[in-house]
């Protein structure tokens, strides 16, 4: 039987463990990589994603590198980046960021772009960002107001979760939904596959 490769995963966000497991894959361990998210001034939102994610793969990379028990393993990156043209929204943490993204957003098409980075066993580093459009219906202020209560765009890009009540907010949407969750599922498996990661070893039944 091939030996099963290890993947950690350089993120603590649940979203992207679950879309990993959709795809039979579980990371062997996950390494929240508590970076310096702000962009540079005037840096575009599919730059800030790339980089991003390669400054988390990066920095797990750092801590890991001479633990020999994750030596031969593939590191995973993610960042995921709202912008309306080349405005960046914050990921909101407060309720007034939340409320003027969701005013930002109603009635208009944005973009998602998701930054993956992969490290691979011998070092190489590869990066790809994908971009999903996506449009909101105009929200009322009761859509907004409720939305708000629920807490739910608490720590996410641009305030909102596709995954859970704003995806009733969505009119049209063009490309990867899971790219919007925060990891792009066709991507992530197609950068895998072509560094050899074995991403086929838990589709077996039983
Ligand atoms: C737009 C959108 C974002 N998000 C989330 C995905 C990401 O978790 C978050 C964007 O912030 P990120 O900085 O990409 O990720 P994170 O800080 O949550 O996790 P880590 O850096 O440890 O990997 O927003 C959703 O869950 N649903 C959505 O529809």
């Amino acid at each position: 039987m091939a030996l099963k490769h290890k993947l950690i995963l350089a993120s603590g966000s649940p979203r992207r463990v679950d879309i990993l497991h959709q795809a039979g894959i579980e990371p062997a361990r996950l390494m929240p990589m508590d970076i310096d998210e702000d962009p540079k001034k005037s840096e575009h939102p599919r730059s800030l994603a790339r980089r991003l994610s390669a400054e988390k793969g990066e920095a797990a990379f750092a801590a890991v590198k001479g633990d020999v028990a994750w030596q031969g393993s593939y590191i995973l990156a993610a960042d995921t980046v709202v912008a309306v043209g080349r405005r960046i929204l914050p990921k909101a943490e407060f309720v007034d960021e939340a409320s003027s993204a969701l005013h930002l957003l109603s009635g208009r098409s944005h973009v998602v772009y998701t930054g993956i980075c992969l490290i691979t066993p011998d070092r190489k580093l590869r990066q790809k960002v994908v971009e999903t459009k996506v449009r909101f219906k105009r929200l009322s202020g009761k859509d907004i107001d409720m939305y708000l209560a629920s807490g739910q765009w608490r720590g996410k890009a641009g305030a909102y979760g596709i995954q859970g009540l704003a995806g009733s907010f969505v009119q049209k949407l063009i490309g990867s939904y899971t790219n919007v969750v925060g990891l792009p599922l066709y991507e992530t498996m197609l950068l895998l596959a072509g560094e050899g990661f074995d991403v086929y070893a838990e589709w077996q039944e039983g």
